[in-house]
């Protein structure tokens, strides 16, 4: 498994954490930074981290920041990425039984190495269900995608 990682300079001290707990669990990582504890916009690598994922060099990604939040409303933007924050073990894997998340996102400021080391270990070993009610939800979420997308293409067109 290939898992994409970023943090902004909030997230950066827990990352060097994420990359031993990957490790370990023999995962792959493409690290998009930050690479140093200077200021970074959230948003900046969280464009990074989807798109390896939406551009299938990553099957799933995990952001950090402060509180998983900003990283997760930046991600939710990206065309093709569920992105969930994930403070506990429960929703760290169901997150993607149930809803296929493909990007999980954490506050360093929220959660200490040893449950992040949890929740790490219960997202990348999730597996997406088959039961037909999982996928329809989320055929449902791409065509809420799809639909905002036209929309904005037909406000563009008046340009
Ligand atoms: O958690 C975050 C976004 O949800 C950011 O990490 C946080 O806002 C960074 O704040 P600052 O620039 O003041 O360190």
């Amino acid at each position: 498994m290939i898992v994409s990682i970023g943090s902004d300079h909030a997230g950066y001290p827990l990352k060097a954490k994420v990359v031993e707990i990957l490790e370990a669990n023999r995962v792959e990582i493409i690290d998009h930074g930050s690479y140093t504890p200077d200021p970074v916009d959230f948003p900046d690598i969280a464009r990074l981290v989807c798109n390896s994922v939406r551009s299938n060099q990553a099957s799933r990604g995990i952001m950090v920041c402060g509180t998983g939040v900003g990283a997760s409303i930046a991600a939710n933007k990206i065309p093709g990425i569920r992105a969930a924050v994930c403070h506990d073990i429960h929703s760290a894997y169901q997150c993607v039984e149930h809803d296929d998340v493909n990007i999980m996102c954490i506050g360093a400021k929220i959660v200490g190495e040893w449950l992040a080391k949890d929740l790490i270990e219960a997202f990348i070993k999730a597996e997406f269900s088959t039961e037909e009610h999982f996928r329809r939800r989320v055929r449902k979420l791409e065509l809420i995608e799809l639909d905002s997308a036209k929309e904005l293409r037909a406000k563009l067109s008046d340009f």
